[in-house]
């Protein structure tokens, strides 16, 4: 697995106002949008293009466009949908999945609660969308669901991810032969007992959808 936490000073910029608790919903929202387009800019770096040649006003151009099939953008539930807006504007083109999934706050294990994707994934590459990557539970099980049925590389966005949970996906996919990668905005200390990410930003969901 490769693991990328994107080096950007407006990246850490934009990083370090998300993490401030006196940071309101509306501009949680907007700061973690602008951050995954500027992510995702990394993340698509490796994304299949097709050779084109386009009509120049003047002349005949060589040139590139989005392969078939088109990538599959996956945003986890509940706050990944946080993340759709910037990575589409991004890849306007794409197909888009959903999986919900939701970490049971005791056992820190996560369940699948819903889930809407293309059957088969051959040939497909796929950018799955989650902010925190905590214990790894969570990416885990998304990232296997898509490998089993057939996606050709997997590439997980995050805003925030723990030592520990980079850990766990290294060990998770021995007998996986898809290229899996996290692109990350940052590399966090660690994990408190209650399997959230410090410093981090706290709840992801609840600050992006207004609990808090
Ligand atoms: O790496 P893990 O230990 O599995 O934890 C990370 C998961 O926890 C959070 O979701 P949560 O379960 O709070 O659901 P939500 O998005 O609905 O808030 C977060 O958005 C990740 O999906
Ligand atoms: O720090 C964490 C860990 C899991 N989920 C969150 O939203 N934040
Ligand atoms: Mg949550």
């Amino acid at each position: 697995m490769q693991t990328l936490a994107v080096d950007h000073p407006l990246v850490a910029h934009k990083l370090t106002t998300l993490r401030d608790s006196r940071t309101d919903s509306p501009t949680f929202r907007r700061l973690a949008d602008e951050l995954v387009t500027l992510l995702a800019y990394e993340a698509t770096r490796d994304v299949r293009v097709a050779e084109v040649t386009v009509p120049t006003p003047l002349v005949e151009a060589e040139g590139v466009q989005l392969a078939s099939p088109k990538p599959l953008v996956v945003p986890i539930l509940r706050a990944g949908l946080g993340m759709l807006d910037g990575m589409t504007r991004l890849l306007p083109t794409a197909e888009v999945g959903f999986l919900g999934m939701i970490r049971d706050e005791g056992s820190l294990q996560a369940q699948t609660y819903a889930t809407r994707l293309p059957d088969d994934l051959s040939g497909r590459q796929c950018y799955v969308l989650d902010p925190m990557l905590a214990t790894g539970g969570t990416l885990a099980a998304a990232i296997r669901l898509l490998c089993e049925r057939g996606a050709t590389d997997v590439t997980a966005i995050c805003l925030l991810a723990a030592p520990e949970g980079l850990k766990h996906l290294e060990q998770s996919f021995t007998d996986i032969t898809a290229p899996v990668r996290v692109v990350t905005a940052a590399i966090d200390s660690h994990l408190d007992e209650n399997g959230f990410i410090v410093p981090g930003l706290g709840d992801a969901g609840d600050r992006l959808y207004g609990v808090v």
